[in-house]
């Protein structure tokens, strides 16, 4: 019997090797390692144009044939027929993707210097066509002295061409190929691109804008400041467009306050009216305008394809602390509502990386927490500039959201070397074009996203604002007696307060913890409830939610509270939702606890801290 004869793919990551090898070989696969290391052998069988059976092997994919990882000294041995016990193949397969040509030209004319018989894949020309690209295989055949196929692997497209082309390999006139194979990596990188350049027969100048925007956004070095600058003009926008928006549906509320108490008799449903119903639910109701804006940027960076760019750009850093680019979208998503990115983690493929992004998903700061923010913010942080349109405010803001940021990231860093510690796993992500967002898209989002609010607003919020009013208002206080003292959610909050009070946290917000749990908004409708209810002034002026902080916090609990909503896990459904997805209650609970925990730390230091500064 005498031996097949072998022929290799080789190229860059990503260009489509093993898609090939499958249209190629069919069911005649055969995995196994290669003996010593564990990298993936798989080899298979197809016919040659005259029926001759050949082996085809797959190679791991390699940017150059000065190996670096395992993987690739695998394909560098195989392929210079070093590999203990591996024949040298007799024929090379490289394939390219033509999307990314002049990157991939690079370590193609490497292969090809060797100067043995060698057949070029131009796959995924679909992707490339799809971009406005048209190349002409034949320039880039006369450029690089060996046949070019155009092929779409996962269609099977060219696989006839490309057969016939590695059919007629062993009569290649290999003389020619000498005089590149001295060139070094610049050379190299500079003849790929005049190659490229030769083969591209037009590109439209969409495209070109496209690749120019790629290579500044995906930049090493530009790509992240540009990320953040962004992320750091939304939040200015969140404060400085909405004021007027706010302001005129705080006064909308204003003035309804004042009708019910001109229109109804005083009493008890004048009070659930007007304490209950408008004060503490409208509270929540005024950052409408705050959470349309926030969304309005989001929605645009995602129909603009920035999104998934981000997604690029985050892959790098978030291995810094274990976890891959596939969490950020969950995490994104998180940015709206916990609740649906935590199912999004269902897209991640290694258990313990899902874990540790559901563990973390609670501490991006979910649309919920703009209003308690907002709120604090308004109060307390003077609406000065700090330099050149950069509001004092939109800041603070910023480094809430980045707080947030930060503990998720170093909560992940803990996780991943403690309780969920695994292998790496890689990201791969096909990044979508650039387009001006469709506006009915961005609208029909918009109205989703507001929607949504006030839903809330009108049940879930209502519900417990109303819950805590009815606890408020009875039993009825005593002449000279404060109604807060009287009341059952009094005595409540004081057994709270014992706790919370090292942290700075008063009695009135220990109170608004409670209801809080079933929405973080809830927070604000109870202070606002509180306040009106436990007021004897029935002047409306000096019921309204932010001159009552500002007269009866310190700058110190603001502080504290708003740290405290950067990691308190107040939301019952992303527990829910928690335990379904793990399917248990252990790591809820591990969540809740270390999130508690966490939030009661940061509230701490950050009261302490202000104190002691004297703030
Ligand atoms: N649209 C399109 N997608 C393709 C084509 N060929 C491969 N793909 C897709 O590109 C991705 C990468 O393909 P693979 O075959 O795994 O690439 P590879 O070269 O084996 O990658 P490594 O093994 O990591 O080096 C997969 O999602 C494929 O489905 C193609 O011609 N057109
Ligand atoms: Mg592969």
């Amino acid at each position: 019997m005498t031996l097949m004869r072998t022929a290799a793919l080789v190229g860059n990551p990503n260009a489509g090797k093993s898609a090939l090898f499958n249209a190629l070989t069919g069911a005649r696969q055969k995995i196994a390692n290669y003996p010593g290391v564990t990298v993936e052998r798989k080899s298979g069988r197809m016919a040659l144009s005259s029926g001759e059976p050949i082996e085809l092997i797959d190679l791991p994919g390699s940017y150059s044939l000065d190996a670096a990882s395992p993987d690739e000294v695998v394909t560098r041995q195989v392929v210079l027929g070093e590999f203990p016990g591996e024949a040298t193949p007799e024929m090379l397969v490289v394939v390219i993707d033509a999307a990314n040509l002049q990157q991939h030209l690079v370590f193609a004319q490497e292969v090809i210097a060797l100067g043995r018989p060698t057949v070029v894949a131009l796959n995924m020309i679909d992707l490339a066509e799809r971009d406005g690209l048209a190349i002409d295989p034949e320039a880039l055949a006369a450029s690089l002295g060996v046949p070019v196929v155009s092929t779409v692997a996962v269609r099977k497209r060219g696989l006839e061409a490309l057969i016939e082309a590695m059919s007629g390999a062993h009569d290649q006139d290999l003389s020619a190929r000498h005089e590149v194979s001295a060139l070094t990596l610049p050379e190299r990188r500079l003849s790929a691109r005049n190659i490229a350049k030769g083969a591209i027969l037009s590109e439209s100048p969409e495209h070109r804008l496209h690749t120019h925007l790629d290579k500044i956004l995906l930049h090493r070095w530009f790509g992240p400041p540009i990320l953040f600058a962004l992320l750091f003009v939304i939040f200015q926008a969140v404060f400085a467009w909405a004021t007027p928006f706010a302001d005129a549906l705080d006064a909308g509320i204003g003035v309804l306050i004042g009708l019910a108490q001109s229109a109804l008799p005083e009493g008890i449903i004048r009070d659930f009216l007007t304490e209950g119903v408008l004060t503490g639910v409208g509270s929540v109701v005024v950052f409408l305008p705050q959470i349309v804006i926030l969304f309005a940027f989001i929605l645009a960076m995602e129909q603009s394809g920035y999104m998934a760019r981000a997604a690029f750009i985050m892959d790098r850093m978030m291995a810094a602390v274990g976890l891959s680019g596939r969490s950020f979208i969950p995490l994104l998503s998180s940015f709206a509502c916990a609740i649906p990115g935590i199912m999004a983690t269902r897209a991640i493929a290694d258990p313990k990386d899902r874990l540790t992004t559901i563990l973390i998903a609670p501490m991006m700061t979910c649309s919920a927490r703009l209003p308690v923010y907002a709120v604090i913010i308004a109060a307390f942080i003077p609406s000065t500039t700090v330099g050149p349109g950069i509001g004092l405010q939109g800041l603070v803001l910023f480094a809430l959201y980045v707080s947030g940021i930060i503990g998720a990231m170093l909560v992940a860093l803990v996780l991943r070397r403690t309780v969920t510690k695994g292998g790496e796993s890689g990201f791969i992500m096909e990044l979508p074009r650039y387009q001006m967002p469709p506006l009915r898209d961005l609208a029909i989002g918009l109205w989703q996203r507001a929607w949504v609010f006030l839903r809330r607003a009108g049940t879930i919020i209502f519900a417990a604002t109303i819950a805590l009013w009815v606890l408020l208002s009875f039993p009825k206080a005593e002449a000279g007696e404060s109604q807060l003292d009287a009341s059952i959610a009094g005595h409540v909050a004081d057994g709270l307060h014992t706790v919370m009070a090292p942290i700075g946290f008063n009695r009135e917000i220990s109170l608004a913890l409670i209801p809080a749990m079933a929405a973080r908004e809830v927070a604000v409708s109870a202070l606002a409830t509180t306040y009106a209810v436990d007021s004897d002034d029935e002047e409306e002026e000096a019921n309204r939610l932010i001159p009552r902080l500002q007269a009866g916090w310190t700058l110190p609990t603001a502080l504290a509270f708003l740290a405290w909503f950067v990691f308190a896990p107040q939301c019952l459904s992303t527990i829910a939702v928690a335990r379904r997805e793990t399917n248990g209650w252990k790591w809820p609970a591990f969540m809740l606890a270390y999130l508690f925990g966490l939030a009661y730390l940061f509230a701490g230091i950050t009261y302490w801290s202000a104190v002691a500064l004297g703030l």
